[in-house]
């Protein structure tokens, strides 16, 4: 059985090859052995080093870079070592056989070296979700709000928290020790209650603005909504800049949810074409126009369309979520925009500029509360959401009960110590970590 914590480890850790170079990091406790072995000798900490890689037949793999990071001064915070080869299967192929013989070293699972720095205390859990997070990035805002938690800002906050707990905590619990029968009972707590309410406060805020998290991790719903032949599917397909809805003049043409991610401004936002909203006796067009619904209700936003022709043009459906009104088909004669509508043409591009900052100052105003770190996760919000409850009930209590209400404490530290993993966390690191591709 291969051990998890113990064997030394190695990964391409680059991209696919073939690729100009490749990056193969190697972790454990045999790295200097293979650093003998393959490059000759130990290269100095931290500096690269232009030096041939052999196999233990002694033969020349390649020539590249080498960069040797000695415990603990490393990602993982064991002995770790990178070659940059040139990134060909074959170069790549024999030099991590030559680390199979060489070190004994085994293949990385994937987020196995991000699980030995978080072992090894490097980064905290929020961190390392902050990493996974990072590396799955594809728009701007994805990327700031993972760089506020991978590069330890959110857990800041946590520590903090936690370490207020713990002194108010403390407080408590030396008044329980040296109260003497002439103390007024309840002169800590009416000390540290208002701090505790302060705590309540920051953290429900925190809460909070993890909607917005939310909100740029998993990316904002935009449906767009009304009736048949008002130039949803057209309008689709130009935000998609690609032809992926069919259009035609047929009225109740798109019967299925049709979906698209797209990078907005540095926004991900996952953008739905729907079936046109009227009665009808169509089974299928049935089905659609209840898809459609359904997507409405689901729906950050929804681009309601009208045919700028027909002054009733909008569909006959209550819409409780933000709506922007667009008037199509400008390009046309006879039309009409009205006061709040945006007027456009799919057709000439009219507008178009118009809608898309529209939709980006919408985004922003759902969003605006993630200038300062906050949850993303459900996992976090969870953990966040049970250390503002313990709180809550320690300021429920009756002030006398110092024993009582430092158990409500202690639980809520408790929680903000799994959000970080600095307690009790070991049922969640497979879930977290196996998020990772293998080399990270
Ligand atoms: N002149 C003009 N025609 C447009 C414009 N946008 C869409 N159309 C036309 O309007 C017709 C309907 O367009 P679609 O995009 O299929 O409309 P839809 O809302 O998806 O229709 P359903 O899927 O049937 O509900 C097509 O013939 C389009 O070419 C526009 O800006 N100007
Ligand atoms: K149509
Ligand atoms: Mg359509």
């Amino acid at each position: 059985m291969a051990s998890l914590t113990t064997d030394t480890i190695y990964a391409l850790s680059s991209g696919q090859v073939p690729a100009g170079i490749a990056v193969v990091r190697v972790s454990g406790s045999m790295v200097a052995l293979i650093a003998k072995a393959i490059l000759g000798s130990l290269p100095a900490p931290r500096k690269a080093v232009l030096t041939n890689f052999r196999n233990s037949g002694g033969t020349i793999i390649d020539r590249g870079l080498a960069l040797y990071f000695p415990s603990p001064d490393s990602f993982t915070g064991e002995d770790c070592l990178e070659f940059h080869c040139h990134g060909s299967r074959a170069v790549v192929n024999e030099l991590q056989r030559a680390l199979a013989e060489n070190g004994n070293a085994r293949q990385a699972y994937a987020g196995e070296f991000t699980q030995r720095a978080f072992r090894n205390g490097k980064i905290d859990l929020v961190e390392a979700e902050g990493l996974a997070d990072l590396l799955s990035a594809e728009t701007e805002m994805q990327r700031r709000l993972a760089m506020q938690q991978a590069s330890g800002e959110a857990s800041d906050t946590y520590k903090d928290w936690a370490f207020r707990l713990t002194r108010y905590r403390a407080l408590l619990e030396a008044e329980l020790d040296f109260a003497d029968e002439a103390d007024v009972p309840g002169s800590v707590s009416a000390q540290i209650f208002p701090q505790l309410e302060d705590l309540v406060q920051s953290i429900g805020s925190h809460i909070e603005a993890s909607a917005s998290g939310a909100l740029i991790r998993d990316g904002y719903h935009i449906v767009i909504a009304g009736k048949p032949n008002a130039g949803k599917s057209s309008l689709l397909n130009a935000l998609a800049k690609r032809d992926i809805a069919i259009v035609s003049e047929q009225a109740g043409t798109t019967r299925d949810v049709l979906s698209v991610d797209l990078d907005l401004d540095g926004f991900m936002v996952h953008i739905s074409d729907t079936a046109g909203l009227r009665q009808t006796d169509d089974s299928i067009e049935k089905e659609g126009v209840r898809r459609a619904i359904n997507s409405i209700d689901e729906a950050d936003l929804v681009i309601l369309l009208r045919d700028a022709r027909e002054a009733q043009g909008y569909a006959d459906i209550p819409i409780l979520k933000p709506t922007i009104r667009v008037a199509n088909k400008l390009d046309l004669p006879d039309t009409t925009v009205e006061t709040g509508e945006i007027g456009l043409s799919v057709r000439t591009g009219m507008g178009f500029d118009s809608l898309t900052k529209r939709i980006t100052e919408s985004i922003q105003l759902s969003t605006t509360s993630v200038i300062r770190p906050t949850a993303v996760r459900q996992r976090q919000v969870d953990l966040l959401r049970k250390t503002k409850v313990a709180i809550g009930l320690a300021l429920t209590e009756d002030r006398d009960s110092l024993e009582i209400i430092a158990e409500h404490l202690r639980q809520a530290g408790s929680f903000l110590g799994r959000l970080t993993g600095s307690v009790d966390t070991e049922d969640l690191l497979d879930v977290i970590f196996s998020e990772f591709c293998i080399g990270k």
